[in-house]
Order: C-alpha cells, then structure tokens, then sequence
C-alpha cells in the first residue's frame, strides 16, 4: 500500500500488489493500518484506487486454496476488519475505481462514501458464478446502496455491471476518464 499526501488533509492510497491486487491477508492488513494510521494524523479524505490497471480482483483465491483452519480464520477476520475499518472510519473516503472490482473489490468500493469510475470497466459481486455466496455483510452493502430487489437479482445471478450501467444504478456516482 502506498500513501501520497494530496494536501495536508487528503491522502491518495493506492493498493500496490501486482498483477491484480488480489487482497491477500496482508494486503488487507496493510490496508486497515493505513487507515488506522492517517485517522490518527490530523487527514480529513482518502481516495483509494489502484496503481495498476485492475482495481481490485476480489480474495486472493491463491491464498484460499487449502488452507489450514487457522488460516481461514485469520484471513476472514483480517477481511472483516479491513471492511469495518473503512465502512465506519472517521475520514471521507473516496473510491476511484480505475480498474476491474469485482467481489471483494466491489465490497471495497461500497465501503467508501463516494465511487468514481472509469470507463469501459466492470463492478459487481460475482460470487454465485463461482459457486460461492456472498457473505451477509456484501449482501447489506449492495442492498443498502443500489436498492434491496436489484441487490438480489445482481448477486443471484452474479452480475458485473459496465461502468455506464453501474452509474444508470447508483453503484457508482460518477464517470470519471
Ligand atoms: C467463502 C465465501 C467467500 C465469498 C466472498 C468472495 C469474495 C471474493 O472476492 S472471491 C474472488 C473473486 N474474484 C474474481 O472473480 C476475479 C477473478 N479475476 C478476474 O476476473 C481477472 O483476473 C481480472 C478482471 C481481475 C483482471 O484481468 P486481467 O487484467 O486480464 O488479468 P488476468 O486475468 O490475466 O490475471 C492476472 C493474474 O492474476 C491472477 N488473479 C486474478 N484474480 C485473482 C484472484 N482473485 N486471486 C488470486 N489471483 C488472481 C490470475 O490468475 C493471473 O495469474 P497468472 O496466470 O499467474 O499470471
């Protein structure tokens, strides 16, 4: 994770795991400490964003594959404060989604107060495409922003929106090039 200081009050922070940024159990540490980290220091914003051309591909599916009890355990705890870290921190947070987020990178992105997007992307949760459901915390997120009846039709079906329809939907709030 990488911070550029904008103006003394507005962070840029920029997940740095190539090729994709699949978030790993320390990336998603390093993530939570970051904001931790500029809520203690006298910051008003953050915009997280990527510094590659993939936002956020969701879990590191890598890292999920058999693992240990305890693994499993730590990386879901590590996950699910990395999302109440930054669904409830003090600090505007902006999510300049500049790249693919699907999954878990659409989780991150709900999490903000405010998406802008690039075009020509996608964002959703695509979990059941898988084979997977999201968890309850996903599901609320996406209920609680784009409705609760289009929340159930895209997770069902595991839909990844362009752009364009993420905006027509309110996923996102803004295309920005
Ligand atoms: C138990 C319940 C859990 C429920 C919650 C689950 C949440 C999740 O987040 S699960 C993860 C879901 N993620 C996805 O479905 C995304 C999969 N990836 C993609 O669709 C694409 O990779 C992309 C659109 C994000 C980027 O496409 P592109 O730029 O064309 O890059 P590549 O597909 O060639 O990938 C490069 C490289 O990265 C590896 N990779 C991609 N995604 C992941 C991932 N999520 N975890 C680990 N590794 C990933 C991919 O395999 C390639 O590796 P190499 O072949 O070794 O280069």
């Amino acid at each position: 994770v990488t911070v550029e200081m904008k103006s003394s009050k507005v962070a840029i922070v920029r997940m740095n795991r190539p090729p994709v940024n699949a978030l790993s159990k320390d990336l998603m540490h390093g993530l939570r400490r970051t904001i931790c980290d500029l809520e203690d220091n006298d910051v008003k914003g953050i915009v997280l964003t990527s510094s590659s051309k993939v936002f956020c591909a969701g879990l590191d599916l890598a890292e999920l594959l058999n693992p240990t009890q305890e693994f499993v355990s730590s990386f879901w705890k590590e996950l699910q404060g990395l999302w109440i870290t930054l669904y409830s921190s003090r600090l505007v947070t902006v999510a300049a989604v500049n790249g693919a987020a699907p999954a878990a990178g659409c989780m991150l992105a709900l999490s903000c107060d405010y998406r802008m997007m690039s075009s020509k992307n996608v964002i959703g949760m695509n979990e059941t495409k898988f084979g997977l459901f999201p968890p309850p915390w996903f599901v609320e997120l996406m209920a609680d922003t784009v409705g609760r009846r289009k929340a159930e039709m895209l997770l069902l079906q595991g839909t990844l929106l362009s752009t364009e329809d993420a905006l027509a939907c309110g996923m996102i709030d803004q295309i920005v090039e």
